[in-house]
């Protein structure tokens, strides 16, 4: 399956938040939906959803009209939308059969879900006993109790420990083997780096980088490297390249431990590498540069 998001524009009242956003999820392929607050992440799910109208646009799958109420939609909510008074595993049924299945089939999913996810001890609880973490995970057993074929997480990680963070990895690992379509959007990089094949940055209503993320930190990191030497800090090492080194590369960061370089247009590694061996220079690392999500996303979104 593909969904493919195209040239979406939304207004609330006078004031445009989307100016045409274009991406594709493929499944299998989960898609890193990322941008800083306000950029509209939530808002595009939501047209997805069809719980908001876009004011231009259209969203296919495979080609076609995407209507979201012809199929199974796992939507984790970045508000969480529980009921604190009700009892676990009765809500968990309750948004199962909200999602069309008969009262014994989300029965069924519910225990199966609650028992996976370590909270079924609860079932008989109500909501707002549980911890924040608990209630977490009662809010993904009913994102998933309905089987989805497509699935979109807001901050899934959200208020969960280390161990259960572990549970929840196999789970949306699962998901991408299954072949569904997942759409994550999240603050932490890490998570995105660790799940997702392609990536959509936005921001201000406008897609900003989309693409294979591996592509993407190959063309970031092109021309550049990491450096260190021994006996030199970092700082002498920066005032090395201003000087002696200054025709062969400039320095773009300096991370304490190592810079970060980038070689000047017409000059190769073996150049510079040359160059330094020349100066007698003690070579601690020298190594190709691959920028992390982070700081690609700085460098994008960062400072406008
Ligand atoms: N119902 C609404 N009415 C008016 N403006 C809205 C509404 N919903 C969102 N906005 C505005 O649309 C813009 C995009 O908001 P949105 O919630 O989509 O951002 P986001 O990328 O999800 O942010 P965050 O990472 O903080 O969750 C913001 O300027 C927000 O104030």
């Amino acid at each position: 399956m593909k969904l493919e998001v195209k040239d979406i524009f939304k207004s609330f009242g006078e004031t445009e938040v989307l100016h045409g956003i274009s991406f594709e999820v493929e499944s299998g392929k989960a898609l890193g939906f990322l941008g800083r607050n306000g950029a509209g992440k939530t808002t595009t799910i939501r047209i997805l959803m069809n719980l908001f109208k876009a004011n231009a646009g259209e969203i296919l799958l495979d080609g076609k009209k995407f209507v979201a109420s012809e199929h199974q939609i796992g939507y984790l909510p970045e508000e969480r939308g529980l009921y604190p008074k009700k009892k676990v595993l009765e809500q968990v049924i309750y948004f199962g059969q909200l999602r069309g299945l008969t009262k014994k089939e989300a029965k069924e999913n519910s225990i199966h879900w609650l028992k996976k996810l370590g909270v079924e001890k609860y079932s008989n609880k109500k909501l707002e006993t549980l911890s924040k973490g608990n209630q977490q995970k009662v809010q993904l057993a009913q994102t998933f109790v309905c089987n989805p074929d497509i699935v979109i997480l807001d901050e899934p990680f959200s208020g969960l420990d280390p161990v259960n963070s572990q549970v929840l990895k196999e789970i949306i690992r699962e998901q991408i083997r299954e072949d569904n379509i997942v759409i994550f959007s999240s603050h932490q990089m890490n998570y995105i780096e660790e799940f997702c094949e392609n990536i959509a940055l936005i921001n201000e209503g406008e897609l900003v980088l989309k693409g294979n993320l591996k592509n993407i930190k190959r063309k970031y990191g092109n021309n550049r490297l990491t450096i260190s030497l021994i006996g030199l800090s970092s700082l002498e090492l920066e005032d090395l390249f201003a000087h002696k080194l200054s025709g062969l590369a400039k320095v773009v960061d300096n991370k304490e431990k190592y810079l970060v370089i980038e070689l000047e247009k017409d000059k190769t590694k073996n150049d510079l590498l040359n160059e330094m061996v020349q100066l007698g220079l003690d070579i601690e690392r020298f190594s190709t540069y691959e920028p992390t999500l982070e700081d690609i996303f700085v460098k994008k979104v960062g400072e406008k």
